[in-house]
């Protein structure tokens, strides 16, 4: 195996039997055979995790998403196929997972050191930082069944934050606690992904965007895609909608296709026909120079009668993420009902706040419902492209301060 490549997974799946007693469910986590019959919770597939990939996995409930790590992480038998790792993996895929429960948070995180190769002298110098990083105070010294769930996250997280892993594997629902310490796990993602390699669950595509330089969708226990996290959460937000309203025709997709990201899906009841973003002129707006007053123009077309029309935008950055977004329902204008072959232009304006330099780009999408529970008709992805020429100095967005106080309290 190179030695840029730090997981080689070949024709890895996992099938359960169905409908099998308890003995022949047991006997079949030892068996390569497998019946016809059998729930296969991974098919097969191969994958390649390089030095410094970010890797969100991203699907549905049951998509097999944690299936696939627990077979990467050795953590589970494949049915098929095998895996090769190169480097000290460490995982928070389960709760309280390589933890005893009688045992003390001290002795756990020593348990949990020798579980991933420390030597001795290596985890009493660790041990501290890792209490530290876990902040759970006199809860430290006592068994770990008495903690709760979050003291649980906050004492794994700790252990593998600490241990000088080559690769992370996580399941993002389980790195939560408050809101400091999901900030300094974050934190110590960020950082850990400047040099390291992490595999990623998660359900939140902007996580995956920020985070991760790769993305792969599972649907159904099987690999669909495999690209670029934008193009990859674009084309993931498209098949939800595709799963929650009547189904109409879908290109199908294979892995690596660069095709996955189709610009555009929906039912086409509605249109939108063009888009333009205007200044206080009436003129084209292509460049941002600052924060400025515009007017979004986007000219939908009805092809069947619409009792509630509902037009959308949002604007991205270059990955991806979404900058800010409105909807007509937002902006309390409701509209008019529309007939087939009628059309309707539709004005937001906007005050954009400045934006740092780089390429934006507006989706925009139009719709019947409300805003919570509407059919999608046209979605399209970047239908308008903003440049910004400003350098803001901290941050993303310039939000000038109008005027600033002082008050000098004390005099000595
Ligand atoms: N021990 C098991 N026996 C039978 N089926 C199982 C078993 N474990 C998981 N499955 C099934 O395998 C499929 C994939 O499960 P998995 O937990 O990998 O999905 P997931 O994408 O991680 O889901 P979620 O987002 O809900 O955590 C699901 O349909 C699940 O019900």
């Amino acid at each position: 195996m190179s030695s840029d490549v730090m997981i080689s997974a070949q024709g890895i799946g996992k099938a359960y039997a169905l409908n099998a007693s308890p003995l022949r469910q047991m006997l079949a986590q030892f068996r390569p055979a497998r019946r016809t019959d059998d729930f296969w919770a991974l098919r097969p597939l191969d994958l390649t995790v390089r030095r410094g990939e970010v890797i969100g996995v991203i699907g549905q409930n049951g998509s097999g998403k944690s299936t696939l790590l627990q077979l990467l992480c050795n953590t589970l038998n494949p049915s098929c196929g095998k895996v090769q790792v190169n480097g000290r993996l460490a995982a928070l895929l389960e709760l309280g997972a390589g933890f005893n429960l009688d045992f003390t948070g001290w002795e756990n995180i020593r348990l949990s050191a020798a579980l991933y190769g420390l030597s001795h002298a290596e985890t009493e110098q660790k041990i501290g930082a890792i209490a530290a990083f876990a902040d759970i105070g006199d809860f430290i010294d006592k068994p770990v069944k008495t903690y709760s769930s979050g003291m649980f996250v906050r004492l794994a997280f700790a252990v593998i934050a600490n241990i000088d892993a080559d690769i992370l594997v996580i399941d993002e629902a389980l790195a939560v606690g408050d809101v400091f310490f999901t900030q300094k796990c974050m934190r110590f993602l960020q950082s850990f992904a400047e040099k390291g390699t992490i595999l990623f669950v998660s359900h939140d595509s902007a996580s995956v965007v920020s985070l991760c330089n790769r993305a792969i969708l599972l649907e159904h226990g099987m690999l669909l895609a495999d690209g670029d996290p934008k193009t990859i959460t674009e084309y993931y937000l498209q098949k939800q909608y595709f799963h929650q309203q009547p189904q109409t025709e879908q290109a199908p997709v294979k892995t690596g296709d660069s095709a996955v990201n189709q610009g555009e899906f929906g039912l086409k009841g509605l249109s939108v026909q063009t888009v333009s973003v205007l200044d206080s002129a009436g003129e084209p707006v292509f460049q941002l120079h600052g924060a400025t007053s515009l007017c979004l123009n986007i000219q939908i077309m009805a092809h069947q009668d619409t009792a509630h029309p509902l037009v959308g935008f949002s604007l991205k950055d270059r990955l991806g993420q979404v900058m800010f977004g409105g909807n007509s329902a937002d902006a309390q204008g409701h509209l008019p009902a529309l007939q087939a072959g009628q059309s309707l232009q539709v004005e937001f304006d906007l005050t954009v706040p400045g934006l740092t330099l780089g390429d934006y780009m507006i989706s925009v999408a139009v719709g019947e419902g409300n805003a919570r529970n509407h059919l999608m008709h046209h979605w399209i992805h970047d239908a308008y492209a903003l440049h910004s020429t400003l350098t803001v100095q901290s941050g993303m967005l310039e939000i000038p301060v109008d005027r600033m106080r002082h008050h000098l309290l004390s005099t000595l």
